[in-house]
């Protein structure tokens, strides 16, 4: 038995792979394959970063790379305490309190810090007391109540409510930086059992001034911060449910931003707190060497080649011409605005008020009028027909009148059959007649007393006679019976 031959062939590279070339990025600063990278990272990239926060200048540290590249890891927003790895962040807070020390005869130092996560695109502030204790899964963070961002103008937001904590050790500060770490939104993926789904930004904020005053001194102000963003990478490697999705948008946004900003050369003078403008800026690509992240790892180095080629323009920044000052102002401005607004709308909405009660207060009258007149044409009907003395139907002739003594004569002229209507009408006629001689006994509406209602009855007229027997009643109506009179019951053959 022989072994099976396995040969491998590579073919040369077609025209269009010569032109897409190897891959080379010239980076700043390449580390790896050591647990030490954010010892050096730290000397290398983010000490000068502290040096420019306490002469003034604002910065930025910025991770970011596929699910499970080392972002928290090297950021060290894991924090946890003693025990802890040694990321970037517990690095500055030791440089930064040494530093404090060294200064604190000369200078006076207020120092606050504030950490918040971005999660399914709302904020969280993780400094919050009410946000719970302990480690969050993403179902328990989904629950929290997001805290707003406001837009000061175009592309620049604010979180006005975040805490920012003062503190006054590099205990308090830790301290901080732990609580907020283990509120952070983690859930597990395929590619990392502890995966940051949120981005986190931890904020130090910086005051200084001197402590013998100068006239005309100012008080330096600049903060640094800290954003680690959550994993990006493919939905299928990571087996990260529907939140991967804002995550990755979240990413491919930061992508475009870098891309907009190099390609476009889009700066406002003045700049923001943001990648470019006035800020110092350290990215940190974070990638996995395995094959089977490659093109994570080649969309990551992209970008981050890419970012190189941002420039920015710091300056120091004083509480008095301080760019947060200025943001405060901008935001004092729309509040004004959106508070003119607001009494504008609130004038209009009591013109509507007004004019909808007038409105109401005409329909009223109109409808009050309308009720008036329905009562005079009542009325004006009651006096018409009081004065026809009720007669409008045949039946309330015979119930409110005598019946006839003698019966009404009908022509026996014709083999023509009589119509009961017909009979009826000259019975009322003659009726009417008599009632109009008569002098009136009962009151205009003939009101029957009750055991005065009696089935009435009436005699249909025989045909082809000459006169009018009384018959049973054909009808199917009842009628109130009024007393026969005397000369109505002879007529009928009753006795009185
Ligand atoms: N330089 C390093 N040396 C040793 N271990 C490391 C290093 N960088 C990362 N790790 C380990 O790799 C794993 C993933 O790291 P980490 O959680 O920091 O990744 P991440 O990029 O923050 O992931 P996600 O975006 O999913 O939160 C962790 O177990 C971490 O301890």
């Amino acid at each position: 038995m022989g072994i099976v031959k396995v040969a491998v062939n590579v073919r040369p590279l077609s025209d269009e792979e010569v032109k897409i070339g190897t891959h080379s990025f010239t980076l700043h600063h390449v580390y790896g394959n050591k647990a030490s990278s954010p010892i050096s990272i730290y000397g290398d990239c983010v000490a000068p970063l502290v040096d420019a926060l306490f002469d003034g200048y604002n910065a930025t540290v910025l991770a970011h790379g596929q699910t499970g590249s080392g972002k928290t890891y090297t950021m060290g927003t894991n924090y946890t305490g003693d025990g802890s790895t040694g990321g970037i962040i517990p690095q500055v807070m030791n440089s930064i309190f040494s530093k404090i020390e060294e200064k604190k005869e000369a200078k006076e130092f207020l120092i606050r810090v504030s950490f918040i996560e971005i999660f399914r695109e709302e904020v969280i502030d993780l400094l919050d007391p009410n946000s719970g204790k302990g480690k969050r899964t993403v179902a328990k963070v989904a629950a929290k109540k997001p805290i707003p961002i406001r837009e000061l103008e175009e592309g620049l937001f604010t979180v006005p409510d975040a805490a920012a904590v003062e503190v006054r050790t590099k205990q308090q500060m830790a301290s901080f930086l732990s609580q907020g770490s283990l509120k952070r939104a983690t859930g597990s993926t395929n590619m990392n059992s502890q995966s940051s789904r949120s981005h986190a930004i931890f904020t130090i904020s910086m005051e200084q001034r001197r402590s013998t005053r100068i006239p005309g001194d100012g008080i330096l102000s600049a903060k640094l911060q800290f954003v680690d963003l959550a994993g990006s990478g493919s939905m299928n490697k990571s087996g990260a449910d529907g939140e991967g999705i804002p995550i990755n948008k979240g990413i491919l946004a930061l992508e475009q931003v870098i891309i907009a900003l190099v390609v476009n050369k889009k700066r406002k003078e003045g700049g923001h707190d943001s990648l470019d403008g006035n800020i110092k800026t350290v990215m940190i690509a974070c990638v996995r060497p395995a094959d089977s992240y490659i093109t994570e790892t080649l969309n990551t180095l992209t970008c981050a080649y890419l970012a190189r080629n941002i420039q920015n323009k710091a300056i120091v920044g004083t509480v008095n011409q301080s760019h947060e000052l200025e943001c405060l102002r901008k935001a004092l401005t729309l509040e004004k605005n959106r508070s003119m607004d607001k009494s504008a709308e609130l004038e209009s909405l009591k013109k509507a008020l007004t004019l909808s009660e007038e409105h109401i207060a005409r329909e009223r009258k109109c409808s009050m009028d309308k009720s008036a007149e329905i009562e005079q044409l009542k009325l004006k009907i009651s006096v018409a027909q009081g004065s026809k003395g009720a007669y409008s139907t045949s039946w309330n002739a015979h119930r409110s009148l005598e019946p006839p003594t003698t019966l009404p004569h009908v022509d026996d002229d014709s083999d023509d059959a009589m119509g009961m209507d017909e009979t009826v009408e000259r019975h009322e006629n003659t009726a009417r007649k008599k009632a109009k001689t008569r002098k009136r006994k009962r009151p205009l509406y003939n009101v029957w007393k009750p055991d005065e209602f009696k089935l009435l009855e009436i005699r249909v007229p025989q045909m082809k006679t000459g006169k009018i027997p009384w018959g049973k009643n054909t009808f199917n109506g009842r009628f109130p019976q009024r007393p026969k009179s005397s000369a109505v019951k002879k007529q009928m053959g009753e006795r009185d």
